[in-house]
């Protein structure tokens, strides 16, 4: 018997003796768990009928209280032992697909120690001892970070030094090693060769077996306020992301919740393509939202465009405006809007109307908010002028607090009204007068509640006109009057129709928040961006306000800009962390591609200024096939059958919703087209537009329309060169004629050219 078959026998055995005991331990769980679920159901039973019998009787609310109190607390207690136990649970059946991927043999002062990394850590109820470590655990950073002999690794107490003695890496299938080897320097080429070559799925899937070490140093950083990664396409930004969320749920267990994590994405298709991802590494999901989702959700009432609906209205209308957007979207416009009150003496205030009357008119409020010392900050000046309105309405309360019609009103009270209002103001035992005076007090005060709340929730303050103010008072150096008195027309229209451009929402609502100080977020810890590059300076600069405590995390790729005419600048993710102005900013980059085979990455790379830096997987496969026709659309279903033969998927991409609508009002082959709306990828043929194929990954992809006049400027590029990296195995692109001038300047030993 050879070295390697003793070696994996013995490997074998101590896999066997692994799962037995996770076997064991599954069923203690699955036990426990269903006492501790009969427990918490029982006294469920229990605390409804105590809170329901006892209301009945006002004497006993005291003692209800007590019992409720004392009910809630099992019912609380109950309710963590539970969770605790699901969590095992979880835990223990990820544990039992594939109980380990990792071992790591070290040396640590002078005591021999192996160790065996999975997904969650599990220790043997029997010797203490722990049979598997977690992958997060400080010492399983040397399984992701160290070659062979002397390594450092963090711990809370600092950082420690071993002998690292051997990496061994294992493939694991129904309670079998199938592969195993020893490593040195990165996580397993033919492991990850393994994983890279699977056909797409249409949920992503976690790394934590071939975590690389770079995206190891993201995953692992908890000191970067802001963390921006540049990717290319395919490497890893979105798994390292979802990686590292699963990573600081671990390390601040005690003070941080999933709920206070948020992650900004694409589009919903996205959002469930990775809903998987922290479940299957044991970890509830993060929040996540659309820029759109989030914008809308803080204006309500308006209909704000979203990126889509800019970029297909751009497509249709060669925007005459571009200069007005680049403007909008500035720093300079940042600085203008941050310093409003340079050019605003005042914000614009509404009328406050009370049952159809002024209560305070627009020209009162803003002469309070005058009235304010000129050093005062601008939303303490707002908080004090709604401050003397309050005052304002509790002395109209009390000027009218014996009127006859509140005397009236009161006196249409119900017994059951009165005894309540007393009980709760602890008056049943007072004089008549001191109870008359309380009640008509509590109905002025209800019946000026409205007014209350309209000054509480900011009613007052007219923020569309305020913004379209501002906007009136600039005098942007490139941009003729004329433009920009025409601009803020068709604001006003739009308005009038309840409808928002992008950056103007930002605006406004950047603007709102600079004027009242109010609509911060400051129970996210954790923000997450994927795509930054879709991001304008302004919308970073508002979600930087609007998260106050969150540190962030904000991962793209220039070079995936689908949305900007004229690319974005090398140095733009820099210039986003000069913006944020964190203290601890880090900008990290990642350039090796692992999504497509090395022939798609080696075409695509040739698309974009930085290419040379990328650097492809070495995965073979075929060339990518351009292909010139007189008939695009037969060409294109005929070679989406041809494609399917070998392929699960195969998407057909097209460069707007428009193009993606009118290919499939034409296929004949059965088909799925994506809108926005969709919220899961289909097996087989799919038709969508770039857009909404962001973030996502294909087997095989055809390009549709790669003509000169589809693909021209320099934000084409980018839009190609997402489309192609969209590729896990196979990539044709299809023109009728000609192809782009984007493409004709590749090099022709990188892909075939057919002709149909
Ligand atoms: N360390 C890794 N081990 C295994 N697979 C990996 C690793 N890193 C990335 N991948 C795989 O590479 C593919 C691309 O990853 P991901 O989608 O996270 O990249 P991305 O940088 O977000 O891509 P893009 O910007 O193009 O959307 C996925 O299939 C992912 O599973």
């Amino acid at each position: 018997m050879n070295f390697l078959n003793n070696t994996q026998q013995q490997e074998q055995a101590h896999l066997n003796h692994v799962e037995q005991n996770i076997a064991q331990q599954l069923q203690q769980t699955e036990q426990k768990l269903e006492q501790v679920q009969q427990e918490r159901h029982r006294v469920e039973i229990n605390y409804g009928a105590n809170t329901r019998a006892n209301y009945i009787e006002t004497d006993d609310i005291m003692e209800t209280y007590a019992t409720t109190q004392q009910q809630k607390q099992l019912l609380n207690s109950s309710t963590s032992d539970e969770e605790l136990l699901q969590r095992k649970q979880k835990n223990l059946l990820n544990l039992q697909t594939t109980p380990y991927f990792g071992r790591i043999d070290i040396v640590e002062d002078q005591e021999a120690d192996t160790l065996y990394i999975g997904t969650a850590s599990l220790d043997d109820p029997q010797t203490g001892n722990f049979l598997v470590y977690d992958w997060r655990a400080p010492i399983a950073a040397i399984y992701y970070n160290g070659t062979l002999g002397q390594v450092k690794y963090q711990t809370p107490a600092g950082p420690k030094q071993v002998a690292l003695q051997r990496k061994r890496q294992f493939s694991i299938k129904a309670g079998q090693i199938t592969n195993m080897f020893d490593t040195n320097e990165t996580i397993g080429d033919e492991i990850l060769q393994n994983a890279l070559g699977q056909a797409s799925s249409a949920q992503m899937k976690n790394i934590v077996a071939t975590i690389q070490r770079k995206q190891n140093q993201i995953i692992r950083d908890t000191k970067s306020q802001v963390l921006i990664v540049q990717g290319a396409a395919g490497s890893g930004k979105t798994s390292t992301i979802m990686q590292r969320i699963a990573y600081l749920l671990y390390h601040s267990r005690q003070n941080l919740d999933s709920d206070q994590i948020i992650l900004f994405s694409p589009n919903k298709l996205f959002s469930n393509y990775i809903a998987e991802v922290l479940p299957s590494l044991g970890e509830k999901n993060m929040r996540q939202v659309t820029l759109s989702e989030f914008l809308t959700k803080r204006l309500q009432g308006f209909h704000i465009e979203t990126l889509f609906e800019r970029f297909e209205h751009e497509q249709q209308n060669h925007c005459s405006h571009q200069k007005i957007r680049q403007f909008k979207t500035s720093k300079t416009f940042i600085e203008l809007l941050r310093n409003y009150q340079q050019l605003l003496t005042t914000p614009t205030f509404r009328n406050l109307y009370f049952e159809g009357e002024i209560i305070f008119s627009a020209e009162q409020i803003q002469q309070i908010y005058q009235s304010w010392p000129k050093n005062l900050l601008p939303a303490d000046k707002y908080l004090q002028t709604k401050n003397q309105l309050i005052q304002q309405v509790k002395q109209l309360i009390s000027s009218q607090q014996n009127a006859d019609w509140v005397v009236e009103a009161v006196n249409q009270f119900s017994d059951a009204q009165y005894q309540q209002i007393l009980q709760e103001k602890k008056l049943l035992d007072a004089e008549v007068n001191q109870q008359q005076q309380a009640l008509n007090h509590y109905y002025l005060q209800q019946h000026y509640l409205p007014l209350y709340d309209a000054i509480y929730n900011d009613y007052l303050f007219d923020e569309t006109q305020t913004y379209a103010q501002f906007l009136r008072k600039l005098k942007p150096a490139d941009i003729s009057q004329i433009v920009w008195q025409e601009m803020i027309q068709q604001f006003e229209e739009q308005l009038e129709r309840h409808s928002l451009q992008l950056d103007d929402a930002t605006a406004i609502l950047y603007l709102r928040y600079l004027v009242t100080g109010r609509g911060q977020n400051h129970q996210i810890q954790h923000l997450f961006i994927d795509e930054i590059q879709d991001y304008s300076d302004l919308q970073l600069a508002y979600i930087h306000e609007a998260f106050p405590q969150a540190q962030l995390t904000l991962v793209g790729d220039i070079e995936q800009n689908v949305y900007q005419a004229d690319g974005l600048p090398t140095e733009h993710f820099q210039e986003i962390a000069t913006l944020l102005g964190a203290a601890k900013t880090a900008v990290i980059t990642l350039n090796q591609s692992y999504r497509s085979t090395a022939a798609i990455t080696n075409f695509a790379k040739q698309l974009i200024a930085s290419g040379d830096q990328i650097q492809p997987f070495n995965r073979q496969g075929q060339k990518p096939q351009i292909i010139l026709t007189p008939h695009l659309q037969e060409t294109v279903e005929q070679q989406a059958k041809i494609n399917l033969a070998h392929q699960i998927t195969v998407a057909i991409i097209t460069k707007t919703q428009a193009q993606a609508q009118k290919l499939d009002d034409q296929f004949t082959l059965t088909h799925h087209l994506l809108t926005e709306k969709a919220l899961q990828i289909p097996q087989g043929i799919i038709i969508l537009p770039v857009y909404l194929a962001k973030g996502l990954e294909f087997d095989s992809v055809i390009a549709y329309d790669v003509s000169p006049d589809n693909y021209q400027t320099l934000g084409d590029q980018g839009i190609l060169y997402t489309i192609a990296t969209r590729a896990m195995h196979q990539l044709t692109l299809i023109a009728p004629l000609q192809p782009s001038t984007l493409l004709q300047k590749l090099d022709p030993t990188t892909f075939t050219l057919a002709q149909s």
